[in-house]
């Protein structure tokens, strides 16, 4: 109905103000937990749609808390985080926001394919439509050959790629990454970020959120790096990678690349 809407060129002022505003903003946002620890502390940040963020971090600077405000798991102690114009909880109903963890999460005694199904299946979308659907995505990762196969039957690498194309199957407008490729060794991490960027730019809308502990992997994908301090957790400095895409490997050991990986280290270090 919205992208109907936005289609026509007529948007509620709702969606509007939120284009113009930011397409994720949090302002003088804060979270104490019930046993007192303070865990995010006026952090004030406006995501424009299209981006591709990165949260870097110590352990324990309040990343994955963003996360469970912004899917509507957690409520805010104080200040206000709103998505596309609307709250979290919202935003979620709507479908609008996946994410990738870490652990795949897929269902072992469930073929590739069913797996990507789910989300659609969850959300009573004909049969018809998760087939073609789960195909498209599939094939974006590189496993169309791989439909009838159990998640034991694959590579860690491969099981990424599967958690990537259920995300992806009911086409956010927003995805969540926390440390997805953190398990990985380096050479299929270097793949998946190399497909994860052609991904993205497929889809010029799609704005990616991705939490890692690693500057270089930080550098390479995003637009923008949030550098955080743990304890309470706030924003230490946000810094423009402004390298074009598409980024290739040659990137990777670029004087310009070197140049802010000591950025964002120095901004982690301060
Ligand atoms: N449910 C909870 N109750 C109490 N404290 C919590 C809860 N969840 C998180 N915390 C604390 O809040 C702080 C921020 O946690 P959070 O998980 O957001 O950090 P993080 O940056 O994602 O950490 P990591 O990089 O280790 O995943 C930490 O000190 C953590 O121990």
């Amino acid at each position: 109905m919205r992208h109907e809407a936005e289609a026509a060129g007529v948007m509620a002022p709702a969606i509007e103000e939120a284009v113009k505003s930011g397409f994720v903003r949090m302002e003088n946002l804060s979270k104490t937990y019930p046993n007192g620890t303070v865990a995010l502390h006026d952090v004030n940040l406006t995501i424009h749609e299209g981006e591709f963020l990165c949260f870097v971090g110590p352990s324990g600077c309040g990343k994955s808390t963003i996360f469970k405000i912004i899917t509507g798991l957690s409520s805010p102690s104080g200040g206000t985080l709103d998505v596309f114009g609307t709250t979290p909880k919202e935003a979620r109903k709507q479908s609008d926001i996946s994410f990738v963890f870490q652990d795949h999460t897929l269902l072992p005694w469930s073929t590739v394919e069913s797996n990507v199904r789910l989300p659609l299946e969850l959300r009573g979308v004909d049969k018809k439509t998760q087939k073609i659907e789960a195909e498209r995505v599939l094939e974006m990762v590189g496993l169309k050959d791989y439909m009838k196969v159990l998640p034991r039957q694959l590579s860690g690498g491969m099981k990424m790629r599967v958690s990537i194309a259920r995300a992806l199957v009911s086409r956010p407008k927003l995805l969540l990454m926390d440390e997805p490729f953190g398990a990985l060794d380096e050479i299929t991490r270097q793949t998946l970020q190399n497909e994860l960027l052609n991904i993205w730019q497929q889809d010029k809308k799609m704005t990616v959120l991705f939490v890692t502990h690693n500057v270089f992997e930080s550098v390479f994908l995003s637009t923008r790096v949030v550098v955080m301090t743990a304890r309470p957790g706030k924003i230490a400095a946000t810094l423009d990678i402004p390298v074009p895409f598409p980024r290739d490997d040659e990137f990777r050991t670029a004087p310009r690349f070197n140049e802010l990986v000591r950025k964002v280290s120095a901004a982690l270090h301060h």
